[in-house]
């Protein structure tokens, strides 16, 4: 049985999973330079290798997983086999998986979107897609609109971590509002017209700024899971990540994956890196 499926929830479900496994989200990188760190081959062959790895040293011990979708598409089909794969071994484990592909488009072609990454019954089975908004929040529609129906959940960008961000998503309307504060607004918005507000939604939110930035935008943004990037980041100290979600821990997703990885290959070394980071979540949160 799929984690998320019609009739249930993304959020209720993370934060089922998380009471139980900590609010830590493992990233799945098989980047070129992570294959040859961890001694595989950079071909498709491996990739299965790369997540059974994975796969083994959590166990059960993860409440999900945000997978960088490029690393296994530019192996071709061989590639997607491979995600489908980690993707049930995931599923297996009682895990969620976040697709991080970072789709944004119009109309049908959000759909078709969903038909390769969100739910159940698409390609992949994803049972969440990271998006961004830059051709109008209202292009997110579709896409809420199938992770509603499925379970599902779309992370869109809000704020990102990386340098240079605040290029486009901090510039400024003339009433005063950043881009990043429109997007969050519009997720509200979302939730507020479509799910009622006792409970989070499918909208959910990439917030990777910092204080004072986070903890406001967090605060605009009370319906959705928020998955936070930059613990393990020298320039970024885990309290002033964790912070702003201290007081929504249940919809926090805290996405680590250098801070993890770099301890592998060996399961154990991974599975001691893995039980740091939720330990260093649990001193701060
Ligand atoms: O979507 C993300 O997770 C993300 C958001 C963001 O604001 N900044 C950011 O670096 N990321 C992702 O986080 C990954 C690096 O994670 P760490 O190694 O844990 O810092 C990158 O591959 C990015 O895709």
């Amino acid at each position: 049985m799929p984690l998320t499926r019609e009739g249930t929830s993304f959020a209720g479900t993370w934060s089922r999973l998380s009471a139980q496994r900590g609010s830590l989200c493992l990233g799945v990188a098989p980047s070129a330079s992570w294959m040859r760190r961890w001694e595989l081959d950079d071909t498709s062959e491996s990739l299965d290798r790369y997540g059974d790895i994975i796969l083994e040293a959590a166990g059960d011990g993860v409440a999900g997983y945000k997978v960088q979708v490029p690393f296994y598409l530019r192996h071709g089909t061989a590639g997607l086999a491979a995600l489908r794969r980690f993707v049930d071994g995931a599923h297996e484990r009682d895990a969620l998986v976040l697709l991080d592909a970072k789709v944004g488009d119009a109309d049908d072609t959000m759909a078709a979107y969903a038909d390769l990454y969100l739910g159940p019954d698409s390609q992949l089975g994803g049972d969440a897609v990271t998006t961004c908004a830059f051709m109008g929040t209202a292009t997110l529609h579709p896409l809420l609109r199938i992770a509603q129906d499925s379970g599902t959940a779309v992370f869109t960008l809000v704020r990102t971590s990386n340098h240079g961000a605040g290029e486009v998503q901090g510039s400024r309307t003339a009433g005063g509002t950043s881009t990043a504060e429109a997007i969050a607004d519009a997720l509200t918005g979302w939730h507020t017209e479509h799910c009622g507000t006792d409970q989070p939604g499918p909208a959910a939110a990439v917030v990777g700024a910092r204080p004072p930035e986070s903890a406001q935008l967090v605060g605009r943004l009370p319906h959705s899971v928020l998955e936070i990037p930059g613990l393990g980041r020298a320039d970024r100290r885990t309290e002033e990540v964790l912070a702003p979600v201290r007081d929504a821990t249940d919809r926090a997703m805290l996405t680590v994956t250098t801070g993890v990885l770099r301890h592998g290959p060996a399961p154990t070394a991974l599975r001691a890196g893995i039980r740091w980071w939720h330990e260093e979540i649990a001193r701060h949160l």
